[in-house]
């Protein structure tokens, strides 16, 4: 009986227990719950509703704030609003990004709208945007929402998303691979690929009756060459099998078609989408395993070769020999020089990076530079004169180019008019002052590149023009052109800008003194396809012929 009572007094202390667990569970759980709702009504309804607030109070307008989607669905009504063809004479440049063009026009430089929980401030003031772009201070870091796109495409080391000391370590890397000296090293690569394009351009020419010329797609064979050059100049000429070059370009391509969308669809609003196992996911995690694959297979290759030379008695060979003479090679020997160190997936990244930062912006600079000197032909001749002037027949070479005065021209209006990168963004990550502007934490500030490119205030009345002649030095005597930033700013500037402008160069000469170009019959103008840069979405067909000097034989 004794025994009995002491169990029973066991379990009623064990359930005691149990019962007391259960209650610090049930309150924890409620707790956490109320937390958690809290914490969501705060991030979803009340933190941008106050951010919203303390914007009108400086006089800052937008459309009219929405809980939980933000303006999305007018973004999206916007958006679907547009034609399909525009005019040839226009730039189309309203096609991407509509919505800046629009709550800019209605609302002021300064206009606020809301994706989703995100306070987003559009700055159409280049004198605000150039502030933000050279803040010292550490005001701003690169934003999160394009890191969503980048860190998916190019990896969650790449350079284009890294911020404050990780981007310095990164930068102290990269940018001497880029350094003019070396870029010379570059230059017979990106010869080599233009004269491929010649070749397989001058053998259409040569095969055809038509005495109009024949029909190219520039829209296709301009991003083959570019790509081309980019693996080449990133890891050689060897290195990359043909297969494996063209599947790496579908990849990035494929990449950015479905994700860049998702960057204003209703997806994004729910956390995880991209994790779910959908097709298109599927398809995509498909895609960039098989470009890692391909790409960490020639990475290792080089560290291991690398290892091999200077372990060998060969190390009298120069650094650059052991390294390689492209920029996965001039990475590796600033890592030595500087005595800093990336791993390998890091390294792998920044290789990821250079495909996947200069393929849309090169190839949309080179397409339209093309189209638009198609549809002006006096442009035209007067750039051809001047590859004929200064290159003339003879190889080209690099030293060339600072005498192509003409072409800068073009190139720059070409930017201008329609810019390869049409937006750029940064998160304000402390509460600051930008000229008359109080900016909150958290704030994701827009610099719309095409809005200023287009803004008659500062280009004058002829702003929706393709004009050349407006950067002729006669013509710059006020200083706007110094809000003309096409590669960025501040120390975030693009560190691909002068091998762009070299491989520009060096395309259009080789090109232009061989064809002329007149615009395909049936062409459509529609610039516009993606989130970022304005892909001519029904292509862009231009008819070439051989120069009237030239005659192959
Ligand atoms: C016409 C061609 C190009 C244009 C218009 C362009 C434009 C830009 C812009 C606007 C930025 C700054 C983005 C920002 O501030 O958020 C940028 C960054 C960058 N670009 Fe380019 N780019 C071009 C070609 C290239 C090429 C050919 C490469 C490399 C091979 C390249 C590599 C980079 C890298 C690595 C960054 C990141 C720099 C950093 O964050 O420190 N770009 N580019």
């Amino acid at each position: 009986m004794g025994l009995l009572t002491t169990s029973n007094w066991i379990d009623q202390v064990k359930m005691r227990d149990v019962q007391e667990w259960q209650c610090v569970v049930a309150t924890a759980c409620t707790v956490m719950s109320v937390l958690l709702v809290a914490r969501t009504f705060y991030l979803l309804l009340w933190k941008p509703y106050s951010m919203r607030r303390f914007y009108e109070k400086q006089g800052i307008r937008g459309p009219c704030f929405r809980p939980i989607v933000g303006n999305l669905p007018e973004i999206r009504e916007l958006r679907a609003s547009l034609p399909e063809v525009c005019d040839p004479s226009e730039s189309g440049v309203r096609r991407v990004g509509l919505e800046l063009f629009v709550f800019s026009e209605k609302y002021g430089k300064v206009s606020i709208f809301e994706q989703g929980s995100l306070t987003r401030i559009i700055l159409a003031d280049a004198k605000l945007a150039k502030e933000v772009l050279v803040a010292k201070g550490g005001h701003y870091r690169k934003a999160a929402l394009i890191g969503e796109l980048f860190n998916q495409i190019a990896g969650m080391g790449s350079i284009l998303i890294a911020n404050e000391g990780d981007w310095q370590q990164k930068n102290h890397i990269m940018g001497p691979a880029f350094r003019h000296t070396f870029l010379e090293n570059l230059f017979h690569h990106v010869l080599e690929s233009g004269n491929e394009l010649v070749t397989k351009w001058q053998t259409m020419v040569d095969n055809t009756n038509e005495k109009q010329g024949v029909e190219v797609a520039v829209d296709l064979d301009v991003p083959e060459t570019l790509l081309d050059i980019i693996v080449k100049t990133t890891f050689g000429s060897t290195t990359v099998k043909g297969g494996d070059m063209y599947a790496i370009h579908k990849a990035v391509r494929f990449m950015f078609k479905k994700l860049g969308p998702r960057l204003n669809g209703y997806g994004r609003l729910f956390p995880g989408f991209n994790f779910l196992p959908t097709p298109t996911n599927i398809k995509l995690w498909i895609e960039k395993r098989y470009m890692e694959k391909v790409l960490k297979s020639i990475v290792s290759a080089r560290l291991k070769q690398v290892k091999q030379l200077k372990g060998s008695s060969k190390s009298i060979q120069t650094k650059q020999n052991i390294y390689g003479s492209d920029l996965l090679g001039m990475m590796l020997e600033a890592m030595e020089v500087g005595n800093s160190s990336m791993s390998a997936p890091q390294l792998l990244d920044q290789c990821k990076t250079m495909i996947v930062a200069s393929d849309a912006p090169t190839s949309m600079l080179l397409i339209w530079t093309l189209t638009l000197l198609a549809m002006h032909p006096d442009w035209q001749e007067r750039a051809r004169f001047e590859v004929q002037e200064v290159v003339g027949e003879a190889t080209p070479e690099n030293d060339m180019f600072s005498h192509l005065k003409l072409m800068d021209m073009v190139l720059n209006e070409t930017m201008r008019f329609i810019p390869p990168v049409a937006a750029l963004s940064r998160d304000a990550i402390d509460a600051h002052q930008i000229g008359s502007v109080s900016i909150a934490a958290g704030t994701n500030v827009i610099i719309p590149l095409s809005v200023l490119n287009h803004n008659k205030e500062i280009w004058g009345n002829d702003a929706h023009l393709f004009n050349p002649g407006r950067w002729d030095v006669k013509n710059r005597a006020n200083n706007n052109f110094n809000n003309f930033m096409p590669f960025g700013g501040g120390n975030r500037i693009c560190l691909g800008r002068n091998l762009a402008r070299m491989e520009a160069k060096l395309l259009l000469s080789v090109l232009l003194r061989r064809f002329t170009f007149s615009v395909a019959p049936g062409y459509m103008h529609s610039p516009g396809v993606g989130d970022f840069v304005l892909w001519p979405k029904f292509g862009a067909h231009l008819r070439i012929k051989n120069v009237d000097s030239y005659t192959s034989n």
